[in-house]
């Protein structure tokens, strides 16, 4: 659905944020964008939503151009930028009347559901909305859409503790087959259990692209007193060592998802690459 070749970008006067990227996006997932402070996570997001033009390469969004900004493209594409700007005199029941005469799917009983479990009274100035009300209105917003493609740039940041939950439960098997979602974030937390891929950038690079339930058949994620020698990463825990071991028989891990924490930490430090990432054509093809 989004296909990303041979992508290069950079902006004016500033190093290559990526070089020859490559990246297919399939229908149907959610997937956590991770990467180190200016990896370049919400430039891609950019780039997929068309509002960054690639120096060399594409961006496709079945088949098209998403710097085409085609209306067919846009119909089916929402993007909740990390900031939100809002209209000052709009209510947020006018203002989304906005989006609803713009996304044909866009589901009206839904929105009004998610409004009511965020706690956001529709009569209200968007303008008077605080940062993290303004937030959970665009997640409302986007997901309520129907788009296919949703591109969400760090949404619980600002959110509550209890928003926070509200976001992972609205969100937790609710997307259609059809629909893919892209969650850029530095809160693993909030994501964990919730996507179904991961992506890690760093250095220009995909460092990582998996599947989470082939990372658990082929990895075991632990903890305890001391890690095995043959662990792949380990750093140290209260209890020892946290770990991940390559799954000797590529049965289920017992442990549950990977810890993402873990697993980020381990990309980074490139002890998870080259042989470990089978899995890694797996989910990109
Ligand atoms: N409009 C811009 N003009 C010039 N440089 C930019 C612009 N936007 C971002 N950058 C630079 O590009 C790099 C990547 O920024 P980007 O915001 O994409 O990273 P990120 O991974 O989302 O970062 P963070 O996790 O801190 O939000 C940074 O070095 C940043 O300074």
């Amino acid at each position: 659905m989004i296909s990303v070749k041979k992508l290069s970008f950079s902006y004016p006067k500033k190093p290559w944020l990526c070089e020859e990227m490559d990246l297919e996006l399939s229908e149907g997932k959610i997937i956590g964008l991770l990467g180190l402070n200016g990896a370049g996570k919400s430039t891609l997001m950019r780039l997929m939503a068309g509002l960054l033009k690639p120096v060399s390469g594409e961006v496709s969004f079945e088949g098209g151009a998403t710097f085409d900004r085609s209306i067919p493209f846009l119909n089916q594409m929402i993007f909740v930028p990390e900031k939100v700007s809002v209209p000052e005199f709009l209510k947020v029941k006018e203002y989304s009347s906005v989006y609803q005469d713009f996304y044909s799917g866009f589901d009206l009983d839904r929105f009004e559901k998610l409004l009511s479990e965020f706690q956001i009274i529709g009569n209200q100035r968007v303008s008077n909305l605080s940062y993290g009300q303004q937030k959970k209105l665009q997640i409302a917003i986007g997901l309520s859409t129907g788009a296919k493609l949703l591109l969400f740039d760090e949404p619980t940041n600002g959110l509550d503790i209890p928003s926070k939950s509200t976001f992972r439960r609205v969100l937790s098997g609710s997307l259609q087959e059809d629909q893919t979602m892209v969650i850029s974030t530095h809160q693993v937390k909030d994501i964990e259990n919730l996507v179904d891929q991961i992506i890690v950038l760093d250095e220009g690079k995909v460092k990582l692209h998996a599947d989470l339930e082939e990372l658990e058949n082929q990895f075991v994620f632990s903890q305890g007193p001391q890690a095995p020698d043959q662990a792949v990463f380990v750093e140290s825990h209260l209890l020892g060592a946290q770990y991940i071991v390559k799954q000797p028989y590529g049965e289920r891990n017992s442990g549950g998802s990977p810890d993402l924490e873990l697993l980020f930490n381990a990309v980074i430090a490139g002890k998870l690459a080259g042989e470990f990432l089978s899995t890694q054509n797996q989910a990109t093809s």
